[in-house]
């Protein structure tokens, strides 16, 4: 079996960071491993603690998992530190670790702030330049290109500088506020649209990071970074068309609605 590595923020309401990744590779046929960069108390209306993991603490858990069960792919999602992106750009390299898909994840759909303006650039100087793509989202895009987004020709022109400048593929996400689903895979200098179906969902929690655990899980499986991400787009747009509907804010997506009609009939037995 195919392995992925999450490494990222735990949210303990399930729907987004490490345990909206572990679903995603899960449903995506990969066995999930998790590096915890931070514990955060949060939920569907908001983000209200963060107790970060200290770097050695992290460096343990990478040890951990790379000198056993070696991932095909990794995922990194909220590090909200310097010295968390360091210890992980180290161990990275240390074990050559291959696949690496980077959400640069800054602020949470709640709207709290989820990284420090140092850690930023950081991230730019030690992890961007190991990943094989990079998936922000626009206001994402805009702090990293230095340049306003407000229509799709400045969207493939912001993710062709942070190509150029970072040598890695940009998967710049439409999200809600150029055009909804489309997103722009920018590679060797040459882009193509990921057109999705805008699906008429409010509950949006956690879409960044399960994009980026399914394109991560299907790199791992061996498909190459074009067809990763049409499959990662597919599954998010099933999640979503779901319609799940939990907790009082933006809540969290169907990881597992593909799998659910096995248990619909069980379900409804068990409530009689
Ligand atoms: N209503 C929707 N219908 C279909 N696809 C959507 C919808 N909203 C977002 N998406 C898709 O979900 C994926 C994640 O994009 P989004 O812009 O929401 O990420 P994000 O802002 O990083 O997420 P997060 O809020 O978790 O940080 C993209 O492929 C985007 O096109
Ligand atoms: C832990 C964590 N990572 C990422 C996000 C971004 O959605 C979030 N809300 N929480």
């Amino acid at each position: 079996m195919k392995t992925a590595l999450t490494i990222a923020g735990s949210d303990c309401s399930g729907g987004a960071g490490i345990q909206a990744d572990i679903k995603t590779m899960i449903t995506n046929g990969v066995y999930a491993m998790s590096a915890i960069t931070a514990l955060t108390a949060q939920n569907t209306t908001g983000v209200t603690a963060i107790m970060e993991s200290t770097p050695e603490f992290l460096g343990e858990q990478l040890e951990s998992i790379f000198t056993d069960i070696y991932p095909d792919a990794v995922k990194i999602g909220m590090v909200s530190s310097s010295s968390l992106i360091k210890t992980i750009s180290d161990k990275l390299k240390k074990y050559d670790a291959k696949n690496i898909v980077v959400d640069p994840v800054m602020v949470a759909t709640s709207g709290a702030k989820l990284i420090s303006d140092e850690a930023v650039s950081t991230l730019k100087e030690h992890l961007f330049p190991l990943a094989t793509v990079l998936t922000p989202n626009i206001p994402e895009a805009e702090v990293l290109s230095e340049m306003k987004i407000s229509n799709e020709e400045e969207m493939i022109k912001a993710a062709e500088i942070i190509s150029e400048k970072y040598g890695c593929a940009v998967l710049c996400k439409g999200g809600h506020q150029i055009n909804d689903a489309n997103d722009l895979l920018f590679k060797d200098g040459t882009y193509t649209w990921y057109n999705g179906k805008r699906i008429n969902n409010p509950n949006t929690h956690g879409t960044g990071c399960t994009l980026s655990s399914a394109i991560a899980a299907n790199l791992a499986k061996g498909f190459d970074l074009d067809a990763s991400v049409k499959r990662a787009k597919d599954y998010i747009s099933g999640a979503l068309a779901a319609m799940l509907d939990l907790g009082k804010g933006s809540g969290p997506m169907n990881h597992a609605f593909d799998i659910q009609s096995k248990f619909t009939k069980e379900n409804s037995e068990a409530e009689q």
